[in-house]
């Protein structure tokens, strides 16, 4: 027997989200299964349900921003019990053998970590399909714990645009003393701005935009430097042990490359796909910068900066929309319309 469930599903990569239903499976052994309350609405929702990056499977129910509620639990499950708060993030299994794994790190596990939707099941090769639904099945080893009092609304974007920035600051040590960068301010980079301040470090936004000023610092940037304006760049040369890199799509890092101190780090959470312009290599090389890549984050860390927003009163800034404005959310996040992530009320699915 399986659960009847109703969710926002693309046909295909032209088609609008529209309703659609669908089995989950009942719990196993080791399930949870969760009411959706919350879903936050992130760009790789919009990437794959338009299918940039080539590997879509349709039906497709974005979603992978999920706050909930525990309805059932199977009989081996020891961690939630009904009534409970729970997230789910991007991932719902690994193989949990290989190093990866063993070490905490089960976004790079070897066989590919099991994506919470656009993926297969590796026990009844079903496919995955993520928040954008009533309810969610997942094994407790990758259902996070939402601490008591944390804002629920808030909470659900911290589950991929939270740990995506996170990782990079804990992998790269950012702490007091440490001065970072962020590119792109949208849903990753409001995030990255306020965990990088929360963590102690001095904070910088490269922006387009000067009218971005205002809430840059309100979200814990202590400069602005206006990427457009050579002078302004110049003036922090050699200045950023980490550059957090949250553009989605290509563009050129080659100006922000001087600005990394020696031994400092560009790394891309935002574009996956070819860098373009060429990557000039000579201020890498006379400064033994890197340029490197993070994935979001595995299980444990993602419950550690949950822990962390809660204990320090962060959380993501939220427009709530109903599940029926999805695509023009959608339409809204490519004009960069947003402050700073869509969240959809799962409630409205039912209206
Ligand atoms: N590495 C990971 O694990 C991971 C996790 C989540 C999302 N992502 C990816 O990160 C990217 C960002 O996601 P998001 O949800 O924050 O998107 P978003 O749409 O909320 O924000 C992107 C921001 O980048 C800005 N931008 C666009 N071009 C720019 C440029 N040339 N210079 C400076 N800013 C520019 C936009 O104005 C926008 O504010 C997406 O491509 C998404 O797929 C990666
Ligand atoms: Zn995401």
């Amino acid at each position: 027997m399986t659960m009847k469930v109703l969710g926002y599903a693309a046909q295909s990569a032209q088609t609008p989200l529209a309703p659609f239903q669908f089995a989950r499976r009942d719990p196993r052994p080791d399930d949870v299964v969760i009411e959706v309350l919350y879903c936050g609405v992130c760009h790789s929702d919009l990437h794959q349900a338009r299918n940039d990056w080539g590997i879509s499977q349709y039906p497709l129910i974005p979603g992978h921003e999920v706050i909930g509620r525990v309805t059932a639990v199977g009989d081996n499950v020891t961690k939630f019990k009904p009534g409970d708060y729970a997230g789910v993030g991007c991932i719902v299994d690994s193989c949990r053998e290989c190093q990866p794994c063993r070490r905490g790190l089960e976004q790079y596990c070897e066989e590919g970590p099991v994506q919470t939707y656009n993926d297969t099941d590796r026990h009844d090769h079903m496919p995955t399909y993520g928040g954008y639904s009533q309810s969610i099945v997942s094994s407790e080893d990758f259902v996070l714990k939402v601490p008591a009092g944390m804002d629920l609304k808030g909470a659900a974007p911290l589950l991929c645009a939270g740990i995506t920035t996170w990782s990079p600051l804990r992998h790269w040590q950012v702490g007091k003393g440490s001065k970072v960068a962020v590119v792109g301010l949208g849903g990753l980079g409001h995030m990255a701005l306020k965990l990088a301040a929360a963590l102690g470090a001095e904070v910088t936004l490269f922006t387009r935009s000067p009218d971005k000023e205002a809430d840059a610092r309100r979200l814990g940037a202590h400069h602005i430097v206006l990427s457009t304006d050579d002078e302004q760049l110049a003036s922090v040369t050699g200045q950023f042990d980490l550059i957090i890199d949250t553009v989605p799509y290509e563009h050129d890092i080659n100006p922000y490359m001087p600005t990394l101190t020696l031994d400092g780090t560009l790394v891309f959470v935002g574009l996956l796909g070819n860098i373009n312009p060429m990557l000039n290599t000579v201020s890498m090389i006379m400064g033994r910068r890197s340029v490197a890549g993070s994935a979001i984050g595995g299980i444990a860390e993602t419950q550690e900066m949950l822990d962390f927003c809660a204990e320090h009163g962060i959380a993501a800034d939220v427009e709530m929309i109903k599940m029926q404005e999805i695509n023009q959310a959608y339409e809204r996040m490519l004009k960069s319309d947003v402050k700073y992530r869509f969240v959809i009320d799962m409630v409205s699915l039912q209206a």
